[in-house]
């Protein structure tokens, strides 16, 4: 890559609750953020999502996988033509299974394929490298969010949640100006967020989310469940940690004896107190909690946060950031940070034993 100055990176996603791909813009060299170009999003169609989901926990070579694989590919092809001038994709694909310490982490789609299809660069697998250096290959967001941190301003130490399928939290002091650096961030995947509400939704109900979080504020909260679910060995491992969407088959079953509104209500809750317990290895306080993800749209989500950290807890919106792009956004200056030989992971923020790059790059 030309220079050290800012470049136009396109980033994309496809996350664990399997809506649709994301795709940004940003302007960046790979440090700071000097602006942020358009967006676009693809949805997956009924039957993609079918055949994706139906390679959920499979490695590559398993049945079902190749199949997958191109769905991503071709869906990920036709929202990055939508793009010119862009010098680079960082294309971090459709995670089917994340197993760090076992088998290792599979994100599916082919990125030497897209850059033979868009006629440009392609920086992909970004976790891999993570992973085999003893890492948990994920979460992979926070050196953008140390990024967003500078980028608006912030001074004092903020959070940063993610609510997707899984909830991901990153704690940032903006005040430390490199975020490989000792005492800059603190990452790790909080538990279930929106992913067995949406499983919840659509077998009693037919529905893909419990939008606005309805019918969960309709809902009582079954504390007991709540207490159980927090007795789970993950609570009580020290961060870096990161979970695959799979790892808490227990949840939707401990809510099967309640009504609709009241087994939402009990798993909104679940997600929240995830979250704020998680929240307890911060290293210093923080005064906000920035969310970003599907999650933020689900009023209930967002309250019963702010009840049980105790915290403000906004969306990303609060300091100019788009929420839903957030993660397409990260991939984007991620890609730029491996052409330019930087670091994506350091020891807090993947427990990888030092920081290092990942990401394979396919050129045309
Ligand atoms: N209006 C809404 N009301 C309630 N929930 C919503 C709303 N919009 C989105 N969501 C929730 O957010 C989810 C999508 O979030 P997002 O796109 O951030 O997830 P993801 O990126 O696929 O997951 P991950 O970050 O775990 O990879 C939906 O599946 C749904 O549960
Ligand atoms: C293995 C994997 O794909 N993990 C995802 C998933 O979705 C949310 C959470 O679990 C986070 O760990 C990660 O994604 C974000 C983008 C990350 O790496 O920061």
């Amino acid at each position: 890559m030309r220079g050290s100055g800012p470049i136009w990176a396109l980033g994309a996603m496809s996350g664990t609750s399997l809506d649709g791909v994301d795709a940004a813009l940003v302007l960046t060299d790979g440090h700071g953020i000097s602006e942020f170009g358009p967006d676009a999003y693809r949805a997956y169609t009924e039957e993609e999502r079918a055949v994706i989901r139906s390679a959920f926990g499979r490695w590559p070579g398993d049945a079902g996988v190749a199949e997958a694989a191109e769905l991503v590919e071709t869906a990920h092809a036709e929202v990055l033509a939508r793009f010119s001038g862009v010098e680079v994709v960082g294309f971090h694909g459709q995670t089917l299974a994340h197993d760090p310490r076992g088998r290792g982490t599979h994100q599916a789609g082919n990125g030497a394929l897209l850059a033979e299809v868009l006629g440009i660069p392609v920086v992909w697998d970004f976790r891999s490298n993570d992973v085999q250096m003893g890492g948990q290959g994920a979460p992979l967001a926070p050196f953008f969010h140390h990024a967003c941190a500078r980028f608006a301003g912030l001074e004092a130490p903020v959070a940063f949640l993610n609510l997707g399928g899984v909830g991901n939290l990153t704690w940032v002091d903006p005040g430390v100006d490199r975020p490989e650096l000792p005492g800059a961030l603190m990452a790790f995947d909080t538990g279930p967020a929106n992913a067995p509400l949406n499983d919840l939704m659509l077998a009693r109900r037919g529905l893909a989310q419990d939008a606005g979080g309805q019918l969960a504020a309709s809902g009582t909260v079954d504390e007991g469940v709540v207490t159980a679910f927090l007795t789970h060995p993950y609570f009580f491992k020290m961060p870096p940690k990161s979970l695959d969407r799979n790892d808490f088959p227990n949840l939707l079953p401990a809510v099967s004896h309640l009504s609709d509104a009241d087994a939402a209500a009990t798993l909104t809750a679940c997600a929240a107190a995830a979250v704020a317990r998680g929240a307890e290895h911060f290293p210093k306080p923080v005064a906000r909690v920035l969310v970003c993800g599907g999650g933020r749209h689900n009023a209930a989500m967002m309250a019963a946060l702010s009840a049980r950290m105790g915290l403000s807890v906004e969306p990303v919106e609060a300091i100019g950031l788009n929420g839903d792009m957030l993660e397409a956004q990260a991939f984007a200056c991620l890609a730029v940070r491996v052409m330019r030989g930087l670091p994506t992971s350091a020891p807090a923020t993947t427990g990888v034993p030092a920081a290092v790059g990942g990401g394979r790059i396919s050129r045309p």
